[in-house]
C-alpha cells in the first residue's frame, strides 16, 4: 500500500467534505461505496505489482532482447571477414537459422531465436528457452501475412526485415573468408551449391585433395594408372631443361617419362657409376631400369608409350635386367615382338618407344624430320632433357657413303664446344668395324655395300626450327603484302650463318651441303647441322677432292658438278671453301627473293647446264638496299677465285649500319654533301638509293661512259644528263619529306 499514498489522502478529503454537508445516511452509503472502490484499487495495484515481478513479466523483454541480439550479431558478422570467432559463430548461426526455416515452418523466428540465444552470455537455460517458445506460441497477437503463418509480433517487423537480410546473406555465394577455418565443413553443408568451389579455396582438410600438387598427381593419374609420388613429380618438373616446342601432351609425356625413369633410378641405385655428359648426369643404371620397366610395359600389352610403372615389382627384376642388358643387341627385337620369350619375362626395352644409344635409353616424343639419308626424332633422356636423335640406316648403302656418315661423328666431335655448331651428345655405330676404320683412317672396303642391318645413332642438341621453315613462314606472312623480307631480320640471320660457316672453315672443314634446312634455330641462335658429306681439307692443299658428287642441286656450286674433272687447263677441279660460299650466295638469294637463283630451271639437266655455264647471268631484281645485290654477287661469282671469303663477307657494307653503307661518301670530302643528304633520308630507301647511284656516277664515271668518250661532247652530255636526272629525282624525294 505504500505504493498508493494519494488514494488514502483523497479518501479522507471526501469523508470530511461529506460530514460537512450533514447528510449522514447518504454519507454512510457513499463511504461504504468508496471503501469498496478503495479495496478494489488495492487489489488491482497488488495484482499489477505481482504481475510485474513474476517471471512472466520479464519474458516479453527476453523474447525481444535475444532476437535483437541475434540479428545484430548476424549483421555484425556479415561485416566481419577475418575474425575466426565470428566466422565460427556465423557457421553456427547459419546452421540454426536454416534449421528453423526448414523444420519449424510456423514460428520460424521463434525457433531461430531460441536456438540462436547465446547460452553462455545471457544465462538462459534450455528450459527457459523452451518456455519462452511455448509462451510465445500461446500469445494471441500473431499476424497472418500473405497466407503464411507468422509468429512475429507486429512491432518486430523491423527485426523480421533484418532476418530476411540475414537469410539472404546466407543464400548468397559465400565469401572466401566464410570458408576459411574449421567452420567450413558446416558452411559447406549449408551452401551445398557453392561448396566445391569453396573447398578448393580453403586451407582446411577439404582443400587438400585439390591442392596444386594433387592436381598434378590427378592429371598424371589420368595418363598413368599408377600413382606418381610428389617427389618424382617435383624432380621431373624441375629438371626439364628444355620444353620449347613441346605440346602439352608431350610435356606431360615427358614428365611421366621422367617420373618413370627417375623412379627406376631411385629404385635401382646400385653399383653402376654415373657419368657426366654435357652437364647432365645420366646414370648407367637407368639403362637396365628402363629395360626392365619397358619390358613390364610390353608384358602388359604395350598399352602406352608413356605408361609408367612405379609399382613395387620393379626392384624384383633388377637381376634379370643386368643379365638381359648384355644380350640386348640381338634380343631387342625379339623381346619387342614378344617372340622368343619362353615364359620368362624378358627385361629389355621396347624399340617402338625407346632408342638405346651407348647403353642409354631415350624415349621417343615424335619424329622431327626425314632427311635424304636419315630419320630425326625428338627424344627425352632419363634426366628429362629433350634431344634430337638422328638414325641412319646403313644396310644397302655403299661403304663410301656409310664412311661419310661416320665421318660426321668425327667432325661433330671436333666441333664440340663451338656455339654455332650443333652439339653431339652421344652416338653409336652398330657396325663397329666401320666406325673403327673411319676413326683410324684405315677403312679400305669402300667399293662394297653394307650388308648387315647396321645403324648410326646420333644424339644431338635439339633445335626448334630450321631456317627453311623459318623462311617459308616469313614469306607466308609477307604473301600479298608486296613486301620484301625485313632488312634487319636478314642482317641478323645472315651474320649468324656466316659466323657458323666461318667456324668450320677455320677448322678446315668444308660442309658441302649448305642449305636453309641445315641451319637450326637453337634458343634463338642459328646452328649448323648435317655434316654427312662434309670433307676435311688436307693440310697440303686448300681444296679437297671429292669422292662422290653430292649436295643439294639448287645450292650446288659449278665446281661441285665438275668435281674431279679436268678444267680447260688440264687441272683437276676440286671443291673447297669457295664452294660453300656459292651455297651461301644461293641461301642469301633465297632470303631476299624467296626463291633460289636457278629455281626457274626445273629439270636436273637444265639446272646442271645453266649452273655450269660460265656465261650465264644470274638475274638480280632491284632491291631497296643496293649493297644487298652487291653482296649476292660477291658470293655467286662463277669463278670460284673471285668469290669473297667469309672474313670479307663479315665486313661487307651490308652488315654495317645504314649511313656507313656508303663508306666512300664519308671518305671523300667531295661527297660530304651527298653524305649529309643520305643522313637526312635514312628512312626513305629510294632516296638512299639515289644518293648511292649519284655517288657511283660521280665517283666512277667510267662505269657510264668509256674512257675514250670522256672528252667527247656525247660522253659528257650523257654523264651530265644522268647526274641531273638523279639530282632531280633526289630533289623531288627530299621535297616530299
Ligand atoms: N638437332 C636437331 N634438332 C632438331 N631438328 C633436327 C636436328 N637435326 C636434324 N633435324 C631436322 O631433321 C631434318 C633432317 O636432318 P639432317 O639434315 O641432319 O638429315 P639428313 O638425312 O642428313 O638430311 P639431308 O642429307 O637430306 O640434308 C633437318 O632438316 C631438320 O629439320
Amino acid at each position: 500500500m505504500d505504493g498508493n499514498p494519494n488514494s488514502y489522502e483523497l479518501l479522507r478529503q471526501v469523508q470530511a467534505a461529506l460530514k460537512r454537508r450533514r447528510n449522514p445516511g447518504t454519507v454512510t452509503l457513499f463511504l461504504t461505496l468508496l471503501n469498496a472502490f478503495s479495496i478494489f484499487l488495492n487489489f488491482y495495484f497488488l495484482f499489477i505489482f505481482f504481475r510485474n515481478s513474476s517471471p512472466g513479466g520479464s519474458l516479453q523483454s527476453n523474447i525481444i532482447r535475444p532476437k535483437r541480439s541475434a540479428v545484430a550479431e548476424a549483421k555484425a558478422m556479415t561485416k566481419s571477414d577475418d575474425s575466426q570467432t565470428s566466422l565460427d559463430q556465423l557457421g553456427n548461426h547459419s546452421l540454426s537459422l536454416r534449421k528453423g526455416t526448414e523444420v519449424v515452418v510456423a514460428g520460424e523466428e521463434m525457433e531461430c531465436l531460441a536456438s540462436s540465444l547465446p547460452e553462455a552470455s545471457n544465462g538462459i537455460n534450455q528450459d527457459l528457452k523452451y518456455k519462452t517458445i511455448k509462451q510465445a506460441e500461446s500469445k494471441k497477437n500473431f499476424i497472418s501475412e500473405g497466407g503464411k503463418i507468422s509468429m512475429v509480433p507486429r512491432r518486430t517487423v523491423t527485426n523480421q526485415d533484418h532476418l530476411h537480410k540475414f537469410k539472404n546473406f546466407l543464400s548468397q555465394p559465400a565469401t572466401q573468408s566464410s570458408v576459411v577455418g574449421p567452420s567450413c565443413a558446416t558452411t559447406t553443408s549449408v551452401h551445398s551449391s557453392s561448396a566445391p568451389m569453396l573447398n578448393s579455396l580453403t586451407g582446411s582438410s577439404y582443400s587438400h585433395p585439390n591442392s596444386a600438387s594433387d592436381l598434378v598427381t590427378k592429371r598424371c593419374g589420368n595418363l598413368n594408372p599408377h600413382p606418381i609420388t610428389h617427389g618424382v613429380i617435383k624432380s621431373a618438373n624441375t629438371s626439364i631443361k628444355e620444353t620449347t616446342g613441346i605440346s602439352t601432351d608431350q610435356a606431360m609425356t615427358a614428365v611421366q617419362a621422367c617420373s618413370s625413369l627417375t623412379d627406376a633410378e631411385l629404385t635401382f641405385k646400385e653399383s653402376n657409376p654415373s657419368k657426366e655428359q654435357q652437364g647432365c648426369t645420366l646414370k648407367e643404371t637407368s639403362i637396365s631400369n628402363h629395360a626392365s620397366y619397358n619390358d613390364d610395359v610390353l608384358t602388359k600389352g604395350k598399352e602406352s608409350a608413356v605408361a609408367t610403372n612405379t609399382q613395387p615389382e620393379a626392384p624384383t627384376v633388377s637381376s634379370d635386367v643386368k643379365l638381359e642388358s648384355s644380350k640386348l643387341g640381338k634380343a631387342d627385337k625379339l623381346a619387342a615382338s614378344g617372340k622368343g620369350s619362353s615364359g620368362a619375362r624378358k627385361r629389355t626395352y621396347d624399340p617402338d618407344y625407346f632408342f638405346k644409344v651407348s647403353g642409354k635409353l631415350y624415349q621417343r616424343l615424335g619424329r622431327i624430320g626425314t632427311g635424304g639419308s636419315s630419320e630425326v626424332h625428338k627424344v627425352i633422356s632419363s634426366d628429362c632433357t629433350i634431344y634430337a636423335l638422328k638414325k641412319i640406316k646403313l644396310k644397302g648403302r655403299d661403304y663410301a657413303t656409310a664412311y661419310g656418315f661416320c665421318q660426321e661423328i668425327e667432325y661433330l666431335n671436333r666441333l664440340k664446344g663451338k656455339s654455332n655448331i650443333i652439339q653431339l651428345i652421344d652416338y653409336e655405330v652398330t657396325d663397329k668395324a666401320l666406325l673403327e676404320g673411319v676413326m683410324s683412317g684405315s677403312f679400305n672396303n669402300k667399293d662394297g655395300r653394307v650388308k648387315d642391318d647396321g645403324f648410326i645413332y646420333m644424339v644431338l642438341e635439339h633445335g626448334e626450327i630450321d631456317l627453311a621453315h623459318m623462311l617459308s613462314q616469313k614469306w607466308k606472312e609477307l604473301d600479298g603484302c608486296n613486301q620484301t623480307i625485313d632488312e634487319n631480320w636478314l642482317r641478323f640471320y645472315w651474320q649468324q650463318i656466316l659466323q657458323a660457316v666461318n667456324t668450320i672453315h677455320e677448322e678446315r672443314i668444308v660442309h658441302s651441303d649448305l642449305k636453309p634446312a641445315n641451319f637450326l634455330l637453337v634458343k634463338g641462335s642459328l646452328k649448323l647441322i648435317d655434316f654427312g658429306i662434309a670433307k676435311a681439307i688436307m693440310s697440303d692443299t686448300t681444296n679437297i677432292q671429292r669422292d662422290s658428287q653430292v649436295g643439294t642441286l639448287n645450292y650446288m656450286s659449278p665446281e661441285a658438278f665438275m668435281c674431279n674433272e679436268s678444267d680447260a687447263n688440264g687441272n683437276i677441279i676440286k671443291c673447297g671453301r669457295p664452294s660453300d660460299i656459292w651455297s651461301l650466295g644461293c641461301i642469301l638469294y633465297q632470303m631476299v627473293y624467296g626463291r633460289t637463283p636457278f629455281s626457274d630451271y626445273k629439270t636436273f639437266w637444265a639446272k646442271v647446264k645453266v649452273i655450269t655455264d660460265p656465261n650465264h647471268q644470274i638475274t638480280y631484281e632491284p632491291v631497296s638496299n643496293p649493297w644487298l645485290v652487291d653482296l649476292m654477287k660477291k658470293c655467286l661469282a662463277w669463278d670460284r677465285n673471285e668469290r669473297w671469303r667469309i672474313p670479307q663477307l663479315l665486313q661487307h657494307p651490308f652488315l654495317a649500319p645504314p649511313v656507313s653503307c656508303h663508306p666512300s661518301l664519308s671518305q671523300d670530302n667531295t661527297f660530304k654533301w651527298l653524305q649529309l643528304i643520305a643522313e637526312t633520308c635514312t628512312c626513305d630507301q629510294e632516296a638512299l638509293q639515289l644518293c648511292y647511284q649519284l655517288q657511283q656516277v660521280l665517283g666512277d664515271p667510267f662505269k657510264l661512259i668509256t674512257p675514250d668518250t670522256t672528252n667527247s661532247r656525247d660522253g659528257q652530255r650523257k654523264l651530265l644528263s644522268r647526274i641531273s636526272e638523279l639530282c632531280v629525282h633526289l630533289h623531288e624525294k627530299i621535297n616530299k619529306f
